[in-house]
């Protein structure tokens, strides 16, 4: 029998990824889709590819227990996801939560779901933090080489103007980003205190935005105990993500304009400096798949049993 699950926050980017997903997957079913703005309207008008009679809803924080759904995904923004969970709790609705917000990223009673770096860490939580696009790509970036790296890991990003939602702001704004890139918290971003905290190694990161509408390329700069050559990076990074359906290891350093619309991860261009202790990689994705929507449908998949990469079109 497919599990129910519902969204709140299902207007948004990550919501329309989020329902497109979840409807053709055949252990889902989509039962709720609540927006405050698109309240009553049918799907259909608003997500394309999607097809059915479902409508979005309003849905009062204490509505959502009474629906009694297997699964919620909370895709709203930042400091908003409590409430709902306060009301879930208080009706004693049990369900499996999924948060896309960076609420509880920092939470130890919260399972933090990167599924390539932590599912082995999954012991049946049913409250799970979907972790940031760009800190996704950061710790998939450096994670095979962390072991080696001495010091602080600098990382510069750039994402597509979906990754600042749809409440509007220079980052999303068209007239201000075109033939434009804006730096933006260049010190102290939430990712990096996330990846941080999660890849146990400091972090310096400086996110831009750019014209783009949606995907992320990450360049990591690390320095290295010892030297490296190029052909023993690659194949740390090869075996690391040899069994890795969402995970591609590429000679040359991937684009992001080739990952838009993806669902996995690009990481390559392994370069290193003359000495070897010097090295660069880089990895995209899109903000909107594996940066959110893709990882949460993997992490729903850990949670009900699934194989992790059900529901995923892999190419
Ligand atoms: N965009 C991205 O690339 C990524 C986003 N995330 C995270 O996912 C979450 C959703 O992001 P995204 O889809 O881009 O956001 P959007 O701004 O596109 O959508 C936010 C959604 O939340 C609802 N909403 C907005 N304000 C409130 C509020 N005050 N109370 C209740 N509902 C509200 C909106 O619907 P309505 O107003 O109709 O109710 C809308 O559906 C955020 O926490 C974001 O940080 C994570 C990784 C990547
Ligand atoms: C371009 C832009 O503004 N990007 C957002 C990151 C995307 C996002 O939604 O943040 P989480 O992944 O942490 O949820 C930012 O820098 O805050």
């Amino acid at each position: 029998m497919a599990r129910t699950v519902g969204i709140v926050g299902a207007r948004g980017h990550t919501g329309a990824e989020l329902i497109r997903l979840l409807a053709a997957h055949p252990g889902f079913e989509l039962a709720a889709v609540s927006s405050r703005e698109l309240d009553g309207q049918r799907v259909t008008e608003h997500v394309s590819g999607f097809h059915g009679e479902l409508r979005y809803a309003s849905l009062a924080h204490d509505e959502l227990g009474s629906l009694g759904l297997d699964a919620w995904v909370l895709a709203l923004p930042n400091g908003k996801s409590d409430a709902c969970i306060a009301s879930l709790a208080e009706s004693g609705a049990e369900p499996v939560i999924v948060d896309l917000s960076a609420d509880h990223r920092f939470d130890d009673d919260w399972y933090y779901g990167l599924p390539e770096l932590t599912r082995d860490t999954y012991a049946g939580q049913r409250r799970i933090a979907n972790p940031g696009c760009y800190a996704s790509a950061m710790q998939l970036a450096v994670a095979p080489v962390r072991d080696l790296v001495e010091g602080p890991v600098q990382c510069f990003g750039v994402s597509g103007y979906s990754g600042a939602g749809t409440a509007p702001s220079d980052r999303n704004d068209a007239d201000k980003l075109r033939d434009n890139l804006m730096p933006y918290a260049l010190v102290d971003h939430l990712h990096e205190r996330e990846v941080t905290r999660h890849l146990g190694t400091p972090v310096e990161f400086m996110p831009h935005v750019a014209p783009h509408f949606r995907g992320i390329t990450l360049t990591a700069n690390m320095h290295l105990r010892t030297p490296m050559e190029r052909d023993a990076v690659e194949a740390r990074y090869r075996e690391r993500y040899r069994d890795e359906p969402l995970l591609r290891v590429t000679g040359d350093a991937p684009w992001v304009s080739r990952i838009a619309g993806h669902h996995g991860v690009e990481v390559g261009g392994f370069t290193l400096s003359a000495d070897g202790r010097r090295l660069v990689v880089v990895a995209t994705l899109d903000n909107l798949l594996k940066g959110a929507a893709t990882q949460a449908l993997q992490n729903l998949n850990l949670a009900f049993g699934y194989p992790e990469a059900e529901g995923i079109p892999l190419d």
